[in-house]
């Protein structure tokens, strides 16, 4: 039923990096050997349900990237499209290039290498429930909210908060109408889904586990070695 239906997938790499504090932007260090981009295609690509894959980078990262394609190979068809300034702006730009054909729309940042085949078709599979949906996982921590970052305005009930993660699927009018509707208002969110949710549509969580981490910090990098030799990761590729 699902293969009836065309799925593009933007992998988000075009963002600076800056909490990694690397002169190499972090999608393109590696982990176990290979770049974190370089996982993150493969897990994109092995997916049954994917038909196409946009490949959003800076500009000025085009040779990482052209070593990665010409090392890894892509076995799907895909293009590379320059990012912007914002993930929003970055997504939007993926949007405007996608192939005409596409049904869904399948957000992924390329530094969460860790994303399972299973939960990316799971989140392809359930874009029906509600035309919009993501993987997430319950709050760890105790999250406090504070305005100001010194004083605590009120802490929130834990059991209502999820940490979001992507993939985030999207049935195509849906996600379109979000990203217009958002640049209309000049409203900026940071993830795909919150663009949905100003629309007034509901968006469905999807339980996952929390190795689908977002590489972000250097702290990040041990863990991701951690992960890919608890799972052997690296044959993968
Ligand atoms: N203008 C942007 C900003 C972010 N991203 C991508 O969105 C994903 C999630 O963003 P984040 O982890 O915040 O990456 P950066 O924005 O690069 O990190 P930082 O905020 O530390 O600069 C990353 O894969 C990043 O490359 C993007 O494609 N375009
Ligand atoms: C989309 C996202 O991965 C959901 O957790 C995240 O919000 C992106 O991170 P950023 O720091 O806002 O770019």
């Amino acid at each position: 039923m699902y293969k009836d239906n065309f799925v593009t997938a933007f992998i988000a790499a075009a963002g600076m990096g800056k909490r990694m504090n690397h002169p190499i932007n972090k999608q393109f260090l590696s982990i176990n050997g290979a770049p974190i981009l370089a996982y993150t295609i493969k897990k994109i690509e092995s997916s049954k349900y994917i038909d196409f894959i946009i490949l959003l980078i800076k500009q000025s990262d085009i040779n990482y990237v052209g070593e990665i394609v010409n090392k890894y190979k892509i076995n799907k068809p895909f293009k590379i499209v320059y990012g912007g300034e914002e993930r929003q702006d970055t997504i939007y730009n993926g949007l405007l290039n996608m192939p005409c054909e596409t049904d869904i729309v399948l957000t992924h940042d390329g530094a969460r290498p860790f994303v399972s085949v299973e939960k990316i078709n799971n989140s392809i599979e359930r874009v029906f429930e509600t035309g919009a949906c993501t993987l997430a996982n319950p709050a760890k921590d105790t999250i406090k909210v504070s305005s100001n970052g010194k004083i605590v305005d009120y802490t929130p009930n834990r059991d209502e908060l999820w940490a979001i993660q992507t993939p985030q699927v999207f049935l195509t009018p849906i996600i379109t109408k979000a990203y217009e509707q958002a640049f209309e208002e000049e409203y900026y969110g940071t993830d795909d889904c919150s663009l949905v949710e100003k629309t007034g549509k509901k968006v469905t969580l999807i339980l996952n586990d929390y190795n689908n981490i977002k590489i972000t910090t250097p702290e990040d990098l041990t863990i991701a070695e951690a992960i890919c030799k608890e799972y052997n990761i690296e044959e993968d590729l």
